[in-house]
């Protein structure tokens, strides 16, 4: 099950751009140049879904485009079909700009067929040059390795690209028109939480809804919420979250009465961000119907600290149950929903999950913890990847449920799977190695329930931060790396030295010996935030080429070069990758503005 957005799903549209010349020609290329299209529209259809499920449509211009009135003709229907991403293929060559496609606000990419019977690279090279001198900025793509004129295959690099490209312009797409939902607003002093609208309108084209924590409140009270709904959550939630130990002095613990509310209350709460967010139709047949609709969110966030947690249960169990693949109705889409309302965090985890299409971590980027520090306290070494050290990703009491590591592969590794490939079997694993501690009443004096495990298996994964700065807007962090399973002996006297109560995850980034990623405390050092986003898999490249589209740059990362792709034109900027980035955001400036 998808979560219920307003808007159609963005579809692909592919521009088949041809030689205008009649009488020869054209009809020579007309067969050739519809086959690339087919074959393009095919290798994405098969290999592409939203993180909803649903398939990725393409939609094939209705001629092939030998001029602009057909260019014009095609940017018609693309309009009329809910087109956003454009892939212009080509065997040939063709008339650069009168061909092209001109819609600054869709994303674009240009395949031309590296043959030489007819120079499709040619033409490429001619309608790159072009989008540069119009400012539209166009990612380049075509084979390393010459094919002849019959061959219809897509080859590996050129598959990698088109895929890589239009992945990253939908995620862009899906985001934009959708909302941030601020419930509450700037936690602990926390600048991530400060929701800055102008950043999610320009460079997103998001809106910023803000609703105060007082109006969950009202809707516990005056039981706004489906009620049917609420007694078979807390009857899933009896039977399947298991209360952990509580970890406070005797003096401090609520009694079994309080307890006992405060699930409720932790349960009643998910509802309601979920309704806040996403709306819900059973809300309108209990008459209320502007509550029905909800704010269109694709990714929002709950204060919590203080002023809610020094009074009524922190979000811990909601924030997990909305950041995993399944909760009391099933399996599902995981939402993006973000800890202290760190808006900063949710946007990488947004990122992370329309690329990824599974659920984020979100984690207080806590500790480095040296080999020698950690032969100093346990007496014992670390082993492994683990070797150089240690980075404690922990959060301060909710993290998805998919990061225990408990959902496996047909070879029993621990994996993230996108929801639809979720079993029973993985979800009860997940629910079997959590444990909801009571919260820590010095921190949470209203209670609830913090989720409490660690992170099973060698995952590859990848950490990513988004930090605005005064005078530069926005840059993206980048590292992949590993998930480490330490040894228990020593995980416990690590994991207690912070709290005993909160999920796990031990990290590994992946060391290039240079700069940010000389050694594992360097990478700690380098971090911009208190908070990171975690997504399962290596997707460092889709996430610079997202930031591309974007124009965010991009100020650390450990991605090979060679799979670095920009927009062609940021070659314009210099040589060095990381400081043309730089400039060719700036020179573009925000997608929206
Ligand atoms: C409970 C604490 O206030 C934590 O929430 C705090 O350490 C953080 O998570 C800061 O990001
Ligand atoms: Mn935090």
């Amino acid at each position: 099950m998808a979560n219920r957005l307003i808007g159609r799903l963005p579809k692909v549209g592919i521009r088949p751009v041809i030689d205008g010349r009649e009488r020869g020609i054209r009809e020579s290329l007309e067969v050739q140049t519809m086959n690339m299209a087919k074959a393009a529209a095919s290798l994405i259809e098969e290999n592409l879904r939203f993180p909803g499920g649903e398939k990725v449509e393409c939609v094939i211009s209705d001629t092939t485009i030998g001029g602009v009135a057909e260019a014009a003709m095609c940017a018609d229907q693309f309009e009329r079909e809910g087109v956003a991403v454009s892939l212009t293929v080509t065997p040939c060559w063709c008339y650069g700009t009168e061909v092209m496609d001109s819609n600054p606000s869709i994303p674009k990419a240009v395949w031309g067929f590296n043959g030489t019977e007819r120079p499709g690279a040619v033409y490429l090279a001619a309608a790159l040059a072009g989008y540069a001198q119009k400012g539209l900025p166009a990612f380049g793509i075509y084979g390393r390795n010459v094919q002849d004129a019959g061959d219809e295959t897509i080859p590996e690099d050129v598959q990698e690209k088109i895929i890589r490209f239009v992945k990253a312009a939908l995620a862009a797409a899906q985001m934009k028109g959708k909302s941030y939902l601020s419930i509450g607003y700037t936690s602990m002093g926390i600048a991530g939480s400060m929701v800055n609208p102008d950043f999610f309108q320009d460079y997103l084209g998001m809106r910023t809804e803000f609703v105060d924590m007082v109006e969950v409140k009202r809707r516990i009270d005056q039981e706004i919420y489906d009620k049917e709904e609420y007694e078979k959550a807390l009857a899933w939630t009896r039977e399947n979250c298991v209360e952990g130990e509580d970890h406070n002095a005797p003096e401090m613990q609520s009694d079994r009465a309080r307890k006992d509310w405060e699930w409720e209350t932790v349960v009643k709460m998910t509802l309601i961000f979920r309704d806040l967010m996403i709306g819900n139709p059973k809300l309108k047949e209990a008459g209320f119907g502007e509550e029905a609709l909800g704010r269109n969110a694709i990714a929002g966030g709950f204060q919590g600290q203080r002023q809610w947690t020094d009074y009524y249960p922190n979000g811990d169990f909601s924030e997990v149950f909305m950041n995993t693949s399944f909760d009391w109705n099933g399996i599902r889409e995981a939402f993006v929903f973000a800890t202290e309302n760190d808006s900063l965090n949710a946007v990488p985890m947004l990122f992370g999950h329309l690329l990824s299409n599974t659920a984020q971590i979100f984690s207080d980027v806590r500790t480095f913890w040296s080999a020698e520090a950690v032969k100093r306290v346990t007496g014992k070494e670390l082993t492994g990847i683990a070797k150089d050290g240690i980075i404690h990703l922990i959060n301060s009491g909710a993290t998805t449920l998919d990061a225990t590591g408990q959902h496996l592969d047909k070879d029993g590794n621990s994996v993230m799977k996108p929801f639809w490939e979720i079993d029973d079997e993985d979800v009860k694993r997940c629910l079997d190695n959590t444990r909801f501690c009571p919260g820590s009443k010095g921190y949470f004096r209203g209670g609830g329930y913090s989720s409490q495990f660690k992170t099973a298996g060698q995952m590859p994964v990848t950490m990513s931060r988004l930090n605005l700065v005064k005078g530069q807007g926005p840059v993206l962090q980048i590292a992949e790396g590993y998930t480490a399973d330490i040894e228990d002996a020593v995980h416990k006297v690590l994991d207690k030295r912070t709290d005993p109560t909160w999920p796990t995850t031990w990290f590994v980034p992946r060391l290039t010996g240079k700069g940010a990623f000389k050694d594992v405390y360097s990478v700690m050092a380098n971090w911009g935030a208190n908070h990171g986003a975690i997504s399962y898999g290596h997707i460092g490249a889709d996430l610079i080429t997202l930031a591309s589209i974007l124009r965010i740059p991009v100020c650390m990362h450990n991605v090979d070069e060679d799979k670095i792709f920009r927009p062609s034109v940021w070659n314009a900027f210099g040589e060095d990758k990381e400081g043309a980035d730089y400039r060719a955001c700036q020179n573009f400036g925000p997608m929206y503005k």
